[in-house]
């Protein structure tokens, strides 16, 4: 089987800043660490996708789905990690991809060009881009003034008809009626016959056991499951069936304990370290680089203005030898 996909150790990791002070002060001086509010949305993450199949991703509010989607479709870099993918990625999700102030066709236009379309196919892919988007005269409207099931026809059109290798759907089907979602459905199935990659979030399990052939469950960040699409949405609905039998004491305590897990305080020691370590190397390097500038510049304005000087004693010296020489021949020859 041909791999689409491949993560090795992938995390993203976010700063949170209290204010826009805050953050600009990081930018120019090392930020000390009881400021430090850093956390993982993506932790660690490894997997294999492989060509033809179909993978629902399921996970609670923040668990990292739409942070691995964006990812996947090189939206946003991993901060750490390694990812291969082998084809063209395209992500259909509400609010990602199209240009607010552009209109339809405008936004349809750019996302042809940007596939790599010729003007003559994106002449003739236009109608039916349209035609499947099927929002009648907002075509020629910018997209901001579109509602949020509007945007995502036009995405889910555009998408469908660029001829992605792998395609990603995040909750974009949630917001479409049911007319528009049949007609999506129809949509993934040609994919799915046509041996194509789909990865398709969503927090409807009906839509995750019809679609999907594997299953992800995303955890605080973490790859908790990833398997057999039965037996991972049984583990994931599990686990929504102890959460919610929780008093609300124990829901607090347990959300605190997946924040803390969450986090970057473990190695806080560490880090300290490294910044210490680091900040000290930067010291002493531009200290260095001052020095070097100091000696090279006194060299080029010390030295020549040093020899001048001497030359000019030098030439004094040797005009008052030759007045000694001049006068004691003077005297030798008046004798
Ligand atoms: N740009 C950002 N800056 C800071 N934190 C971010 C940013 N983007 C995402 N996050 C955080 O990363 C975590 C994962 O977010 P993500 O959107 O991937 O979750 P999700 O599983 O898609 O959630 P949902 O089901 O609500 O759509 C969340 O805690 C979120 O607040």
């Amino acid at each position: 089987m041909k791999t689409k996909v491949q993560l090795r150790n992938v995390s993203k990791k976010y700063t949170l800043y209290r204010t826009n002070a805050e953050k600009l002060k990081t930018m120019f001086t090392p930020k000390k660490l009881k400021d430090q509010r850093d956390f993982y949305a993506l932790k660690n993450v490894s997997l294999d996708i492989f060509e033809g199949e179909t993978i629902g991703v399921v996970g609670i509010n923040g668990s990292g789905k739409s942070t691995i989607s964006n990812i996947l479709a090189s939206v946003i870099p991993p901060t750490t990690g390694e990812m291969n993918i082998h084809g063209e990625t395209s992500l259909i999700a509400i609010n990602v991809g199209l240009n607010n102030n552009l209109s339809g066709y405008d936004n349809i236009e750019l996302k042809c060009l940007m596939h790599g379309f010729s003007k003559k196919g994106i002449t003739e892919l236009i109608p039916k881009i349209a035609a499947f988007a099927d929002i009648g005269d907002f075509i020629d409207q910018p997209v901001k003034s579109y509602s949020s099931g509007m945007k995502s026809r036009l995405g889910f059109a555009i998408s469908a008809h660029t001829n992605p290798d792998i395609l990603i759907v995040d909750e974009a089907l949630s917001v479409g009626d049911r007319t528009f979602y049949q007609k999506c459905r129809d949509k993934i199935d040609e994919f799915k016959a046509q041996n194509k990659t789909i990865i398709f979030i969503s927090h409807s399990i009906g839509e995750i056991k019809n679609i999907s052939d594997r299953v992800l469950w995303l955890h605080n960040g973490e790859v908790r499951s990833f398997g057999e699409k039965t037996a991972v949405v049984k583990e994931y609905e599990d686990y929504i069936k102890w959460f919610n039998q929780l008093s609300k004491e124990e829901k607090d305590t347990h959300k605190q304990q997946l924040r803390e897990e969450r986090a970057i305080f473990e190695d806080a020691p560490a880090v300290a370290q490294h910044k210490k370590n680091k900040s000290s190397l930067v010291f002493w390097g531009q200290l260095g680089v001052c020095l070097t500038a100091f000696l090279v510049a006194s060299y080029f304005l010390v030295v020549p203005s040093l020899m001048a000087a001497l030359g000019e004693n030098n030439d004094q010296d040797t005009k008052q030898n030759k007045d000694v020489e001049t006068s004691q021949l003077e005297n030798g020859s008046r004798r």
